[in-house]
C-alpha cells in the first residue's frame, strides 16, 4: 500500500540543511495497522506529510497503492491524494460554519460528486463512527471525542486505501482516547489500512506493528536494546562467572 525506499527530506535555509529523513524505509501492506513513534523532532511529521502527499521529498523513492508518486506534480499528487487518503488530526480540523454532514461532505466536494451520492456516502460514514443522530450539529455542539469520530467519518467516506492518522487522540481526556482508539481497531478489523503517529507508547501498542524513528530513520528499537545490553551489560559479575 505504501512503499518509501531511501527516501530523504531536507529543508535549506540559507544558513543550515536539516535532513528531517534520510534513507528511510518503509512498507505498508495493505490492511496493516502501523503506529509510528520517536521522539519530538525526529521526522514523524514530516514522514506523514510526505505519505498523504502533502509535501514533496528531495530523495529515495515513494509508491503509493502501486504508483510511483515521484515524479508528480502538484495538481497530480492533490488528485491522487483525494482518492486514496483520508487524513485523521489531532486537532480535527472541522469547519465550525458547517454542520457535521456538510462537514464531511467537503472531500467530496472537491471529487465533483453530486449532492444526492455526496449525502448518501456521507450518512453511511456518520452511521459508520456512532453518530447518525448528529447530522444537523454543528462542531462547537458536540464533545471532542464526538468530533473526531465525525472527522473519522469525514476521513472515511471517499472511501480511501489509506488512513493517516497525527496524534488522533492527543486533544482528547483518556476516556474519549479510549474510544477513539476502539473505532480506530474497530475500523482495521473491518480491513482499512491505518498509519497512525503518536508519541503515546500505550496508544501506539494497540496496533498492530510499531515502526519507530530515530534522526530521521526508521530504527529496529528491539536490535537497539539488545546492542546497549552489549555496550552496557548490567549484571557483569554473573555473566563473567558463567
Ligand atoms: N519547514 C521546516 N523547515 C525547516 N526544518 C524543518 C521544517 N519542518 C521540520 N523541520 C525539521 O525537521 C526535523 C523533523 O521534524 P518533524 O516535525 O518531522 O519531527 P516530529 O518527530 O514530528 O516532532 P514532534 O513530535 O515534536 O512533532 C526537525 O529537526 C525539524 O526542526
Amino acid at each position: 500500500m505504501l512503499k518509501m525506499q531511501s527516501l530523504s527530506k531536507v529543508y535549506r535555509t540559507e544558513m543550515v540543511e536539516t535532513f528531517a529523513l534520510r534513507q528511510f524505509n518503509l512498507e505498508v501492506k495493505p490492511g496493516e495497522f502501523v503506529a509510528v513513534t520517536g521522539p519530538s523532532g525526529s521526522g514523524k511529521t514530516t514522514f506523514l506529510t510526505i505519505a498523504g502527499l502533502l509535501e514533496s521529498f528531495t530523495g529515495g523513492t515513494y509508491e503509493l497503492d502501486g504508483q510511483d508518486v515521484s515524479g508528480m506534480n502538484d495538481d497530480q499528487r492533490s488528485r491522487l491524494r483525494n482518492q486514496k487518503i483520508g487524513f485523521i488530526f489531532q486537532a480535527f480540523n472541522l469547519i465550525p460554519d458547517l454542520n457535521v454532514l456538510d462537514n464531511i461532505e467537503v472531500p467530496l466536494r472537491y471529487r465533483g460528486m453530486g449532492r444526492e451520492e455526496r449525502q448518501r456516502r456521507a450518512r453511511e460514514a456518520l452511521a459508520r463512527v456512532g453518530l447518525a443522530a448528529r447530522e444537523k450539529h454543528y462542531p462547537a455542539e458536540l464533545s471532542g471525542g464526538q468530533q473526531q469520530r465525525v472527522a473519522i467519518a469525514r476521513a472515511l467516506a471517499g472511501g480511501p486505501k489509506l488512513l493517516l492518522a497525527d496524534e488522533p487522540t492527543g486533544n482528547l481526556d483518556s476516556a474519549m482516547a479510549r474510544s477513539v482508539m476502539d473505532l480506530l481497531e474497530e475500523l482495521h478489523r473491518d480491513g482499512a489500512t491505518i498509519v497512525m503517529v503518536t508519541h503515546d507508547m500505550q496508544l501506539a501498542a494497540r496496533a498492530q506493528r510499531n515502526v519507530h524513528v530515530m534522526d530521521g530513520q526508521v530504527v529496529d528499537i528491539a536490535a537497539e536494546l539488545r546492542l546497549g545490553e552489549m555496550l552496557h551489560p548490567q549484571g557483569d559479575v554473573v555473566r563473567e562467572t558463567v
